[in-house]
């Protein structure tokens, strides 16, 4: 028996795949966001709703759909901050634009280059600094809590922003692609219970952000002049000038070709 199905225009078409992109702009302006967690809790509670409308489970259910109601209300007070982005950015055409600029092999090795010789330029002046590498979590919620400038990422630059007493010392500084976007930006300290007590709050800082993201946070400790990298929570102490390349290298060339890689390959396919 044939099913018939219903008859498709044209217009459907075009009405389903403006849903679809909506829903991936939607996606990727919220990633790496705490919109993220929310979501995955309403999908819970959605889920649980119907498992318990479906098993008759009347009293729970009850609770569940009141919480629903509830959090629905709630979502527009607690994501005040990040709805107005969101319109703002929507009225400015920034909503359709890419979130993250993937850098090309030369690129990213000037990027490294710059950030080694910026990193031995801080340690021989022991001057503290916290720098911040996006990857492909947007980190923007972190962006915003500094100060925006916009520049090519330099050696120079980088010391300048970190000389004691200026007004942008304080904080990190945060690299998207090849660009300075953010300074004395402000990081969520790890909550990690076995990092050592001698780190202070900047080495908690870098540690933070690369649990929260995949970011790759570098610290120039000001009372010792030692390198450190933080990456997926974890600190790798005592870089040395070689290895701070070598696993810069590592974590933002490598990455990137590894993705460009995948992406030609996809598109010969
Ligand atoms: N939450 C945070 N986000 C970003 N930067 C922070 C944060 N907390 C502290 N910092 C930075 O760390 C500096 C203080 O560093 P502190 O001495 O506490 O840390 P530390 O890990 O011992 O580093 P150092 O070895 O350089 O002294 C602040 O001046 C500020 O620039």
């Amino acid at each position: 028996m044939l099913v018939k199905l219903p008859d498709i225009t044209i217009i459907n078409i075009l009405d389903i795949l403006v849903v679809a992109l909506l829903i991936y702009k939607l996606t990727q302006l919220i990633r790496g966001t705490r919109a993220v967690q929310l979501i995955k809790g309403l999908v819970v509670l959605l889920v649980a709703t119907t498992v318990t409308d479906w098993l008759k489970l009347y009293t729970i259910n009850w609770i569940l759909k009141n919480i629903k109601t509830m959090v629905v209300v709630a979502i527009p007070i607690v994501f005040q901050p990040e709805l107005r982005r969101a319109l703002e950015q929507l009225g400015r055409g920034k909503f359709f634009a890419r979130p993250l600029d993937f850098l090309g092999e030369e690129e990213a090795e000037r990027l490294v280059n710059e950030l080694v010789r910026g990193i031995e330029m801080l340690v021989r002046d022991k001057i503290g600094a916290l720098i911040v590498i996006e990857r492909k979590t947007g980190i923007k919620d972190y962006i915003e809590t500094g100060i925006k400038i916009d520049g090519l990422v330099s050696a120079e630059f980088l010391v300048n922003l970190f000389v004691p007493k200026t007004p942008l010392h304080d904080g990190a500084a945060i690299i998207r692609g090849e660009r300075l976007v953010a300074a004395g930006c402000f990081l969520p300290l790890t909550e990690n219970p076995y990092v050592s007590k001698e780190l202070g709050t900047r080495h908690r800082a870098a540690l933070g952000i690369s649990e929260q993201s995949d970011a790759v946070a570098i610290v120039v400790s000001e009372e010792t002049g030692i390198v450190s990298i933080a990456v997926e929570g974890k600190l790798t102490r005592n870089l040395g000038g070689t290895a701070t390349k070598e696993k810069l290298l590592d974590l933002l060339v490598a990455k990137n070709n590894r993705q460009m890689a995948f992406w030609n390959r996809r598109s010969e396919d």
